[in-house]
């Protein structure tokens, strides 16, 4: 239905029972239960409902019509940097994410160079050592924290293919990296929104100046020698007609980069695990996959892994790494006949989608097959799956995401075997990107 044949009118008022606490509003709520917050949402107002949250009356969008529509933005009303920094402050500051219109439209034109397939390739080289040098030293067992794991692994994999190995840094020295990254990202869910010591945003303004003086260290290394990891890739870029990014475009963007890369190929791969170990038949089909390759696929090869991806999709379904987006109206709108005024924070609940029952069968069942030719349920709405997003800002790093997820389950699946308490349910911790409180235990043995 569009906006012109439904009748317009105004977002609701949040019911008393929703309200939540004063000020904060529904964000203890939701990060007790998000989809469940959600769920009552759309039940009682429908798919742009009213919320509150930080002092703000906030619009929630909800189901893949509501979400659509904003994410294709036809009016332009809705933009990204005022409501990211929002949450995550100034700590991803002209990240490409965080930046709107024009000059989004002329940094992405230019990044979208360093994600080419040739590029795309060159990673995929890169990948198999990194893989196989962090699970070096793994070491395998029947409480095997696997969440904590692969999130070094993916840090140790990113210093290797966004900074060239950062042979000059010591492993303490990555470790502060590390933990810099964490504190940026955890401060989205900070209550006091100031640069105060022992709060999560305290935290982040002292990582964020760690995380620049690291990059702006290497920089001039980078600049001076074309080679083929992301760092070196930023710097030399540029469009057929000679744009490029300046030093602090670099490094702006190679935080937000390794900050977006980092933490949702690490959700996907731990829930995937945790839904292999919990399913060996599955486990089995897609060891045989992987057995079937060589030790360092290609990326075509890599490609090919049918039942892997399959898999991989439905843990995005699932756990979608990133389960709400964020907006703020630049000017009045009408989402779904609902008017919504200039100057509104506006969630999306890209997470909520995916477990609708009017677009998935069984929605909370795991069932890889539901991506496979003849039922392709994602296909019941043009943005019934949407963990990547859509429109202008849909992540840029897809393709590397699935090829860095595929190539660390091709080792894992080629060198151990798994299983996970069939009743588990992962304890996630929803205060920014959700992942498994209790660092996700799995029992690993060496096949
Ligand atoms: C499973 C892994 C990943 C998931 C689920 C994911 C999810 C997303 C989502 C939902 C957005 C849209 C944000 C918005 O519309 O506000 C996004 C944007 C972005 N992602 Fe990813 N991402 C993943 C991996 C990566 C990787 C590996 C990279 C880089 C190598 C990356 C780089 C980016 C960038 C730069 C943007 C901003 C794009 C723009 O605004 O034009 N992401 N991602």
């Amino acid at each position: 239905m569009t906006a012109e044949t439904l009748q317009l009118r105004d977002l609701p008022d949040l019911r008393r029972d929703d309200r939540g606490l004063p000020w904060i509003g529904q964000i203890l709520a939701y990060q007790r239960d998000p989809v469940g917050l959600y769920r009552r949402h759309w039940e009682h107002y429908g798919p742009v409902a009213p919320s509150h949250m930080l002092g703000k009356k906030t619009a929630m969008l909800l189901g893949p019509d509501a979400c659509g529509e904003a994410l294709q933005n036809r009016d332009k009303a809705f933009a990204n940097g005022p409501a990211w920094s929002q949450l995550v402050g100034p700590f991803f500051h002209r990240g490409l994410m965080l930046i709107d219109f024009e000059e989004h439209r002329d940094h992405r034109r230019i990044m979208q160079e360093a994600f080419t397939r040739p590029r795309l390739d060159g990673y995929t080289r890169r990948l198999h050592p990194a893989i196989e040098r962090g699970m070096a030293s793994w070491e395998p067992g029947l409480q095997f924290r696997a969440y904590r794991r692969l999130k070094q692994l993916t840090l140790d994999i990113a210093a290797d293919l966004f900074m060239g190995g950062a042979r000059e840094t010591s492993p303490a020295e990555m470790d502060r990296i590390n933990r810099a990254f964490i504190a940026c990202v955890q401060a989205a869910a900070g209550i006091v929104r100031a640069d105060v010591p022992l709060t999560r945003w305290g935290r982040a303004y002292r990582a964020r100046k760690v995380l620049e003086n690291f990059l702006r260290g290497y920089l001039p290394a980078r600049r001076a020698e074309a080679t083929d990891d992301i760092f070196s890739v930023l710097c030399h870029i540029e469009t057929d007609d000679g744009e490029r990014f300046s030093d602090d475009d670099v490094i702006n963007h190679m935080i937000f980069l390794m900050m977006a890369a980092h933490d949702t190929s690490t959700i996907t791969t731990s829930a995937m695990l945790q839904y292999l170990g919990q399913r060996p038949g599955w486990q089995d089909r897609c060891r045989a996959e992987a057995l079937a390759l060589g030790p360092s696929p290609a990326m075509a090869e890599l490609e090919s892994l049918v039942s892997i991806d399959l898999v991989m999709r439905e843990a995005l379904r699932l756990r979608a790494p990133v389960p709400v987006l964020v907006r703020h109206t630049v000017k009045d709108t009408v989402v779904q006949g609902v008017r919504i005024p200039a100057d509104t924070f506006c969630t999306l609940g890209l997470q909520f989608t995916h477990l609708m029952e009017e677009y998935w069968t069984n929605p909370m069942v795991f069932d890889p097959e539901r991506f496979a030719p003849g039922r392709r349920e994602d296909r019941s709405h043009r943005f019934a799956w949407e963990p990547f997003g859509g429109g202008v800002h849909k992540c840029i790093g897809l393709h590397f995401a699935g090829l860095e997820v595929k190539a660390i389950m091709h080792r894992l699946l080629r060198g151990y075997h798994w299983s996970v308490d069939p009743g588990y349910v992962a304890p996630l911790d929803q205060h920014s990107l959700p992942f498994p409180k209790d660092g996700q235990p799995i029992a690993l043995a060496r096949n």
